[in-house]
């Protein structure tokens, strides 16, 4: 992946309604810089809405601008070279090869954008789509059909098609739901090096020892409000914890860290 620094995202004021609901209100922040970003809060409380607006999805007005200018102003090809969206819903609805899925990342930088007449791959085609599929480790499942792999395994085929759109912003909804442990822990520290690219990343997370332990900072969203914003150890106090999730926490020291532990319901 290219390193280029990291030009900004700013959400102000943004406010989303369902039907008659508020389910984002008002809610601002910047992205300056490359960072992992984490999006943390209980069921229902606004993250997926959030991440598919920042992403584009919807009707947006002025109140999400990449590099100063609206992203509604952007084409959707402009868009795709410059962020990548992993919704929550993972499908794909042909029986595709997992190379073919993976290989769908690069369209937003072929000659004829999204349209249906795909060139040849050039070799940045070739080299991101091999490159994604070993970040994620699915090279063995190259040539069989997506649709005949397992629940964890097409999440990472998918991840990898998000990796070789070469992003400037990662925008993930739960990554890490359905991957076992060593590689939730290889996603989180591929997250790592892309921002120490100078890829921006804000992926929404349920795992608070997770979010602990690798984000740089957490946006803490509550009933559709920003309630907390910074460091892990600023957001993930006893007492937000309590008022949020109705949990208490405990800690565990893991080499500098102090990773954050559920310990039981209040
Ligand atoms: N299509 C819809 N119509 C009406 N309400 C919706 C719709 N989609 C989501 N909502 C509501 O919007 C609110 C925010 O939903 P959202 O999916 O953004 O939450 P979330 O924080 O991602 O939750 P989770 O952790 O459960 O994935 C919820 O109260 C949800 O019920």
């Amino acid at each position: 992946m290219n390193s280029h620094a990291f030009p900004g995202l700013l959400v102000q004021n943004l406010t989303l309604k369902r039907g008659d609901k508020t389910v984002v209100e008002n809610v601002s922040f910047t992205l300056p810089r490359a960072e992992l970003v984490g999006l943390i809060g209980p069921n229902g409380a606004g993250k997926s809405s959030l991440l598919k607006a920042m992403a584009g999805l919807g009707p947006r007005g002025s109140d999400i601008l990449w590099q100063g200018r609206p992203l509604a102003q952007m084409t959707s090809a402009e868009r795709g070279r410059t962020l990548a969206f992993l919704p929550q819903e993972r499908s794909v609805v042909w029986p595709l090869r997992c190379r073919d899925v993976v290989a769908l990342g690069r369209m937003p930088h072929q000659a004829g954008g999204l349209g249906f007449i795909r060139p040849a791959p050039s070799f940045e085609d070739l080299r991101s789509v091999e490159d994604a599929m070993r970040r994620m480790d699915v090279q063995a499942f190259a040539d069989r059909p997506f649709d005949r792999l397992s629940g964890g395994e097409q999440a990472r085929v998918l991840i990898a098609r998000l990796l070789a759109q070469d992003p400037r912003l990662i925008l993930a909804d739960e990554p890490c739901n359905g991957l076992d442990p060593e590689h939730q822990l290889a996603l989180m520290q591929c997250f790592r090096d892309l921002v120490a690219d100078g890829v921006s990343v804000v992926v929404s997370l349920h795992d608070l020892t997770l979010a602990s332990a690798w984000c740089d900072r957490l946006l803490l969203l509550d009933t559709g409000k920003l309630v907390a914003d910074g460091s892990p150890a600023a957001v993930l106090t006893a007492d937000r914890m309590a008022a949020t999730y109705n949990i208490r926490i405990g800690h565990l020291q893991s080499d500098h860290r102090q990773l954050v532990v559920p310990i039981a319901r209040l």
